[in-house]
């Protein structure tokens, strides 16, 4: 591990919540993956909200969340800290760079986000289209690997998430930035999961210009899909956004971010 992250981690562990975990847990391999020419980066909303259908299969998604299960999620704290969202859910995170850098390259991500000499599919992206749509040259995610259950009566309440300047533990290290939010959901409608949807509000305008005044649309609801992945952009250009809360069932995340070099 980098010596700087190390650092940042020893500095922390003295006040670490107890969610906040040190040791990686042994995840489940990648597997089973559709092959990487059949995903598509989907815009949902221009320059903020892209998905990815099918990036985990359903197979997979049911291995994880039986995985996931067994760890020692924890519920927030009923009272959030000052001028952070109301989140009520079962959490669980790590620091885990092999992690990150296995759902990176093994599972599409990488060869999608990445973009290709020549745009070749009706939506794949230039190397040039990669770097102006994801903030920069894209270098990973983020090791911060978050693990969200939402039981019913669960939710994200309305926030804006940030942008943050991490160091990727490559050799030699890489200093990165994140601009994009990565949610992964591994449960929705087919797996008895009612509500939990992920709204965003464009007409309230990004966080920078927070002014009342944004795009005139209604809010944009992504329903839940088993092995989606969602992307949406953060930072200064993060519109408004919750999680509904779940009526039924489980709603089950992995949260990571986009990386670009800084
Ligand atoms: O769970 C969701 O739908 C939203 C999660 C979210 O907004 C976040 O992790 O910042
Ligand atoms: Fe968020």
């Amino acid at each position: 591990m980098p010596q700087r992250s190390r650092r940042k981690t020893t500095t922390k562990s003295s006040r670490r919540p107890p969610e906040e975990q040190e040791t990686a847990p042994g995840w489940p391999p990648l597997q089973p993956l559709i092959p990487t020419t059949d995903l598509a980066l989907e815009t949902l909303l221009e320059d903020q909200i892209i998905l990815i259908r099918n990036l985990f299969t359903s197979t997979l998604c049911k291995k994880y969340v039986s995985f996931l299960s067994s760890l020692p999620l924890i519920t927030t704290p009923a009272k959030p800290k000052e001028g952070e969202a109301i989140r009520l859910n079962d959490r669980i995170q790590f620091n885990d760079p092999a992690f990150a850098e296995q759902l990176w390259g093994s599972t599409g991500l990488r060869s999608l986000i990445s973009g290709s000499a020549e745009n070749v599919e009706p939506n794949g992206l230039t190397y040039e289209g990669a770097k102006k749509i994801w903030g920069g040259q894209v270098c990973g995610l983020n090791p911060r690997i978050r693990i969200y259950r939402y039981g019913q009566g669960q939710f994200f309440g309305q926030h804006y998430d940030e942008s943050n300047n991490i160091t990727l533990s490559s050799t030699p290290p890489t200093p990165a930035r994140t601009t994009w939010t990565l949610l992964i959901y591994l449960t929705g409608p087919t797996t008895g999961c009612v509500g939990g949807e992920t709204v965003f509000y464009p007409e309230l305008g990004p966080a920078k210009k927070f002014s009342g005044k944004g795009i005139d649309t209604d809010p944009v609801v992504v329903d839940l899909e088993v092995g989606m992945a969602l992307l949406h952009k953060h930072g200064q250009d993060c519109l408004l956004h919750e999680g509904k809360t779940v009526r039924k069932g489980e709603k089950w995340v992995i949260r990571s971010d986009l990386c670009v070099k800084r």
